[in-house]
């Protein structure tokens, strides 16, 4: 065994500021054990990129014995990223560490992560050694390694799990051998914060060479405390945490980068520690890993999901338009998220339908917003969320002049392959009477026309009907446009409306143009009218 090289002695202020927490991002490590998340070469590269880019201070390129391809990916990303530390991981035998270092020797900054558990679960089930072995083997792990490279990581596996006195002993043993950082993987994700602070505290305490080596966390997310665990590691002393994008990684994964990266920045008057990390590249990163690995973020996630910094009760967006920090304690763009987004939906209040609909242009009096309001609550009511397109129909509604001379209050259609279709339509008159009337056509659209021809004696030829969806998805508007010739044929009349059920469109837009050939006929003109929903219609 040759002489052990210099420990690294950078000059980046994660080396010289004790109140600096290294970043360790394991996505391309542990992260890609997750099942279903393997990447290719070029993918790793991609990600490395977008790390490097992060300002992650450490990169786990992969477990180079496992594959030639995962080798390729190590020795690719040691090849090409500058900045970062490139590390490979190795299980704690002379092919594994010589395969590591193959493969990140050409890194500008290279490292070498040796394992091994320690727990005696794993002692005894898996690995069969007692635990003067452990040492022994950890010994010797740690020193060929250091006699390839400065900068060696060593992890007691199920760390958490493991007898203090015995993780202390191997942890001083580690460093002894020339570990510049000693890893304590709560590899089952079984610890609590407390407690695993307390592991921290006391290794910083009772190790007596700990000085020597920078005290790293690795959390896994079986009982959601993965990121809890890693900041009060930090608290503990901490001063390297172990993370992935998007929190992927075995199981129920490992502690987000994200998470920790932003509690350590929001509560800094708390922590009082500070990273590297460029946090307005967080999100574009999460986007990559999520696209090239498959694993869809889940929408309540923090920092990166897509309800992260959106709000749809009225009483918070109402809070939000008159001062964004009484809802928000971070900036949507000081995570690369591009804006607050204001969810107009069953929740809301009239506050942010008026901030709407202004930004869209509109500008409506009191009693307009009221109106709006009411109709936008009941369409809230069928729809999850209301978009500018629904909107846009529901204002333009409001603002036309067609008078609803007659008013649809019900309508029912049967319709089948086996069945007439039928229509029955319960219609307002003018004179505030009340309507029914049923018709058979050749369709349940058709029987609804030929329905409201008999209620309103407005006989016209349909000339034109379009069906278009105005806004996106499932539970979308429809809007039915339709054209009605009156009998002379020397006048049109169009009628338009939207409703989440195309049949009760076709209706209004139907009643719409009946409305405006009453209008025509009550004001005794004689021009052509555009009728588009009046209220009510
Ligand atoms: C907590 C973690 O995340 S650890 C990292 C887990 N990641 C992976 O396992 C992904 C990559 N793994 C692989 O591709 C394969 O498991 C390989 C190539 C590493 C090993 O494959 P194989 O040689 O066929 O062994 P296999 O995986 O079936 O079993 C693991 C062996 O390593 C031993 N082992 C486990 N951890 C260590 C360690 N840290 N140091 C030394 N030996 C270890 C096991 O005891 C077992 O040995 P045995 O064959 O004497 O019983
Ligand atoms: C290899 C080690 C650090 C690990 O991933 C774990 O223990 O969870
Ligand atoms: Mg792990």
């Amino acid at each position: 065994m040759s002489a052990q090289p210099e420990t690294t002695s950078d000059a980046e202020p994660a080396a010289t500021d004790p109140n600096r927490v290294r970043i360790f991002d394991t996505t391309l490590r542990d992260g890609e054990q997750s099942p279903g998340a393997s990447m290719n070469l070029a993918e790793k590269l991609e990600v490395a990129r977008a790390l490097a880019g992060l300002g992650v201070d450490v990169i786990e390129a992969g477990f180079p014995i496992a594959s030639p391809g995962d080798f390729e990916a190590v020795r690719a990303v040691a090849g090409e990223i500058t900045g970062s530390i490139v590390c490979g991981l190795a299980r704690c035998n002379d092919k594994d560490i010589a395969r590591a270092w193959e493969a990140v020797k050409f890194a500008q900054r290279p490292r070498i992560h040796v394992f091994l558990a320690t727990s005696a679960i794993h002692r005894e089930h898996k690995l069969r050694m007692t635990p003067a072995q452990i040492v022994e083997r950890a010994v010797a792990g740690v020193k060929l390694a250091r006699s390839l490279c400065a900068d060696v990581e060593f992890s007691p596996e199920d760390a958490a799990r493991t007898e203090i006195d015995f993780l202390c002993e191997v942890v001083e043993a580690a460093i002894e051998a020339g570990a510049t950082t000693v890893n304590i993987p709560d590899t089952v994700g079984y610890a609590t914060p407390s407690q695993y602070g307390k592991v921290i505290r006391t290794l910083s305490e009772r190790v007596p060479n700990i000085g020597r080596a920078v005290i790293s966390t690795h959390c896994h997310d079986d009982l959601g405390m993965a990121v809890a665990n890693t900041l009060a590691g930090v608290e503990a002393g901490a001063r390297q945490v172990e993370c992935t994008l998007n929190g992927i990684g075995e199981r129920a994964g490992n502690a987000a980068l994200e998470e920790i990266v932003m509690a350590l920045k929001t509560r800094q008057d708390y922590y009082g520690v500070t990273t590297g990390i460029r946090t307005e590249r967080l999100y574009p990163a999460s986007r990559m890993v999520s696209t090239i690995t498959g694993l869809v973020v889940q929408r309540n996630k923090a920092i990166v999901g897509r309800n992260a910094f959106a709000h749809e009760s009225g009483i918070h967006q109402d809070g939000m338009l008159k001062e964004r920090s009484t809802y928000e304690i971070m900036r949507p763009e000081d995570v690369g998220v591009p804006k607050t987004d204001l969810v107009l939906g069953k929740h809301s209040g009239r506050h942010a339908l008026r901030d709407r609909v202004n930004e869209m242009g509109y500008r409506l009096t009191d009693e307009q917003l009221e109106i709006l309001f009411n109709d936008f609550k009941a369409l809230a009511d069928k729809k999850k969320e209301v978009y500018d397109e629904d909107l846009a129909v529901l204002v333009e509604k409001h603002l036309e002049d067609v008078p609803a001379h007659w008013q649809l209050l019900a309508l029912h259609t049967t319709a089948g392959t086996s069945l007439l279709p039928t229509a029955t339509v319960s219609i307002r008159r003018p004179d505030g009477e009340v309507v029914q009337d049923a018709a058979i056509g050749d369709g349940p659209v058709d029987a609804i026309f030929k329905a409201v021809e008999r209620v309103t004696g407005v006989r016209a030829n349909l000339h034109e009907f379009v069906v278009r969806g105005v806004t996106q998805g499932k539970d979308a508007q429809g809007e039915v446009t339709l054209e009605l010739e009156v009998e002379s044929g020397d006048r049109s009349f169009r009628g338009r409306a939207a409703s989440t059920d195309i049949i009760e469109a076709s209706a209004l837009a139907y009643l719409n143009a009946v409305n405006a050939i009453q209008t025509v006929r009550d004001r005794g003109q004689v021009r052509e009218v555009v009728g588009r929903p009046g209220a009510g219609a």
